[in-house]
């Protein structure tokens, strides 16, 4: 797992083997202390350069090792003995040292890196820190104030950021090992000593309480809740204060606290989680890795309304020409100006030049003739859409991909009033849609494999984090938001407020509370919904008992406040009050405390005392059972798919996995057995029935969650 060579007769090059990014895994380790005992040893070698194979210098410790009893000879003493040695070691470094990889980096004598390189410690990102070392060298490196910025956030730095902090001695754009290699020829000289960082003082700051103190409290404010972020600072704080060998306890200590909680547990099935989540297959048995996408260079985005326009920038930004339309002319100019503006300020930030060429605006379908794929995000109205989907497939060269902006309504009704049903697809975008990773890749029944390879890949080129998903009403994101919105509005019947709720979720970390989302998506939406559903509006039948439709529970209270034309921020009004419409500042609103009062008091609701655990386990518990549903359906091909929607789109946590994680952390014997509970207590509330999988998966002794598919495979699959 490290090749050894003798290079210019007296440079031993040791190469890491370990494909796809060289992590540091216990053979690889093992790897480096022969190679490295072999070149300390050898009278021949007077110097040592480390490098990556194919093109990757190294992407850190195995993170699949976590996971199991540690293996092999352990990272720290090996990296302080190459960093000991009396052989000057050089880093070529090309493609990647994160983490291990640069604290492998930190303990050699040099640092060359390649102009495409990437560094970083992003060890916080998987609720760890730096822990061989990197929390004590880098700060000697490049002093407090950017090493606690880059080990608490985990950011990535280029290499000319690199070399500008001082992490790396010379950034090239040729061969990086061959200017290695050279340069360590010419290091076999000079001494070493002042080359080896641990025996370096720290550059401190003289108010270096108010700076670790102003960094605590805007982690406290970002990353609400999160250990490790916190940890970091104690452990940079303990190289500002300690010598070498007691700050490295200190970060011992505190890793060993991150490296067991149920945060890093999380972080770590998270990274994996969404590499997982790009890997789709159908029951017909075509999969991700041997379908080929289509090459999408043109494409027409319908209607420019909010998610319209996201979309046409994601779609500019990344090369491709992009023919927007409307139906008027005063919303297409409206729409064009904020486009280019949006267009304008993004590339700005990405320090590159708008692509404005790429955008043409039009009010004729009759342009579209000759696109390659066809995004439509007009009204959420079936009606409507199928009338544009009829007229597309009149208009659109045979070939032409047409996919749908729909969150929830049947991909497959729109697919049927085309010509070309396989090569229509859902491609669900979150508001904003420029800056929202997540898109779901609604596959219809009728969706062939290349089309769905073609959506992801586009997705992929557009920078979202893609997720394949079966076509249902709602599909998995907004078919879990009923479930859990529902249980937030009986706990408001029963005694709760919109604020306490919020708070609670907020605090378990959340990036907003159910009524704070609903105001900042707009209440309307959802009212519109439910009257089409006939659940409210003048078609309901008056005899019908206010409090059921359909067979079951119903909460007239969001209604009642749309009915006030309370439709959240846009109205400046919704379940809080704002400042003005289109505000953002929350504040608990007097009028919506008197709603619920008289409501409760017209019905006879007692309110009673509801505690935080009961509002976190009715919410979520509600939110998971309709995820092991929709596992059941086949909506979603595995827990992953479910709980990286819900991090992308709905803002879960990521220090808690998602739902489906959460669930698997809490227990799925205490999740059956609260929804047993709850379900008892309200029986016409279907939605905390516990579902047959979350039984069955609870009657096979709780397999950890990566099992769970082997539960389920048997049953009938959406994808
Ligand atoms: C009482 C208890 C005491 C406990 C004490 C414990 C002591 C332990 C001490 C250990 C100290 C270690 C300190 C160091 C820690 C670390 O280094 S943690 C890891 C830090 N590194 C990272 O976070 C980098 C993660 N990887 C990436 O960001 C990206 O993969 C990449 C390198 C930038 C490459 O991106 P891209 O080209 O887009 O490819 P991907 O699709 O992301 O990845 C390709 C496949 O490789 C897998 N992979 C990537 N990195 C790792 C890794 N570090 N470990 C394992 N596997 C990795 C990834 O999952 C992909 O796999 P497939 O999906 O199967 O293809």
């Amino acid at each position: 797992m490290a090749r050894y060579e003798l290079v210019k007769r007296s440079v031993a090059l040791i190469t890491l083997t370990n494909p796809p990014v060289n992590s540091l895994s216990s053979a690889v380790r093992h790897g480096i202390a022969k190679t490295m005992d072999r070149a300390l040893s050898d009278p021949k070698v007077t110097a040592v350069v480390i490098c990556g194979e194919n093109g990757r210098f190294c992407g850190g410790a195995d993170i699949r090792e976590f996971a199991g009893p540690m293996r092999g000879p352990p990272l720290l003493p090996l990296l302080d003995s190459i960093e000991a040695g009396e052989k000057p070691v050089v880093a070529a470094i090309e493609g990647v040292a994160l983490g291990g990889g640069l604290e492998l980096a930190l303990v050699c004598h040099y640092r060359i890196a390649h102009s495409k390189a990437r560094l970083g410690l992003p060890e916080v990102t998987l609720g760890l820190l730096p822990a061989a070392g990197g929390t004590q060298r880098l700060p000697r490196l490049i002093g407090i104030p950017a090493a606690l910025e880059l080990i608490t956030t985990g950011r990535h730095v280029s290499s000319q950021e690199a070399l500008k902090l001082g992490i790396v001695d010379q950034v090239t754009e040729q061969n990086v090992c061959e200017v290695a290699v050279e340069f360590a020829l010419r290091a076999v000289a000079k001494p070493l000593s002042s080359r080896r960082l641990s025996a370096l003082t720290v550059p401190c700051p003289p108010d270096l309480d108010a700076l670790l103190e102003a960094v605590t409290m805007q982690i406290q404010k970002k990353a609400r809740g999160m250990m490790a972020p916190l940890a970091c600072v104690q452990a940079v704080r303990a190289a500002a204060t300690m010598p070498y060998s007691q700050g490295i306890k200190r970060e011992s200590e505190l890793m060993a606290t991150l490296f067991n909680s149920g945060q890093a547990r999380a972080l770590q099935y998270c990274f994996f989680a969404e590499r997982t989540a790009g890997k789709w297959t159908l029951p017909s048995g075509a999969q991700w890795n041997d379908t080929k996408p289509r090459e999408i260079r043109s494409a027409a985005v319908i209607g420019l309304g909010t998610m319209g326009r996201g979309i046409a920038v994601s779609l500019a930004r990344v090369g491709i020409s992009v023919i927007a339309v409307e139906s008027d002319k005063k919303l297409m100019e409206t729409g064009r100006q904020m486009v280019i503006g949006m267009l304008e300020r993004d590339a700005k930030r990405r320090g590159v030049s708008a692509s404005l060429n790429l955008l043409k605006f039009t009010l004729s379908l009759q342009d579209l003739k000759d696109v390659d794929l066809v995004i439509e995000a007009v009204f959420e109205d079936m009606a409507l859409k199928k009338r544009v989907f009829q007229e597309l497939s009149k208009l659109c060269r045979p070939t032409t991909l047409l996919c749908s902006n729909t969150s929830g309504l049947d991909v497959d009704a729109l697919a049927g009033v085309t010509d070309r049903p396989q090569l229509v697809i859902g491609m669900h975008f979150f508001s904003p849609a420029h800056v929202m990773k997540l898109l779901e890749v609604v596959c219809g029944p009728r969706s062939s494999s290349e089309t769905i390879a073609t959506a992801m890949s586009l997705g992929k080129r557009m920078e979202k984090v893609s997720v394949a998903v079966g076509n249902c009403p709602g599909f998995v994101g907004n078919r879990m938001l009923k479930p859990y919105s529902d249980q937030a509005t009986f706990l408001l019947e029963e005694g709760a407020t919109p604020e306490q709720i919020d708070k609670v979720l907020e605090d378990f970390g959340f990036a907003m509370g159910v009524f704070r989302m609903s105001d900042l998506a707009g209440l309307d939406v959802g009212w519109r919904v439910r009257k089409e559903s006939g659940l409210t509006g003048p078609d309901v039948d008056p005899k019908n008992p206010p409090r059921r439709r359909q067979g079951r529970k119903y909460c007239p209270i969001p209604d009642m406040v749309c009915e006030q034309g309370r439709f959240g921020q846009k109205t400046g009004r919704g379940w809080y009050m704002y400042d003005k419409p289109g505000g953002t500042n929350a504040k608990p609103d007097p009028l919506i405390q008197n709603l619920l009062e008289t409501y409760r008091s017209r019905y006879g609701i007692k309110p009673r005392n509801i505690t935080d655990q009961e509002i976190i386990d009715r919410c979520l518990f509600a939110l998971a059972n309709e995820g092991f549903r929709i596992l059941e359906d086949g909506i979603a091909a595995r827990p992953e798919d479910i709980d990286v929607i819900y991090q992308f789109g709905y803002g879960f946590p990521r220090h808690r996995g998602g739902p489906m994680f959460y669930a698997s952390m809490v227990g799925l014997e205490r999740v059956l057995e609260r929804l047993e509970h709850y379900h008892q207590a309200h029986p016409d509330v279907p939605h905390l029935e516990p579902s047959p999988l979350l039984k069955k998966l609870v009657a096979c002794g709780s397999p950890p969650i990566q099992k769970w598919r082997e539960h389920i495979k048997t049953m009938h699959s959406h994808l």
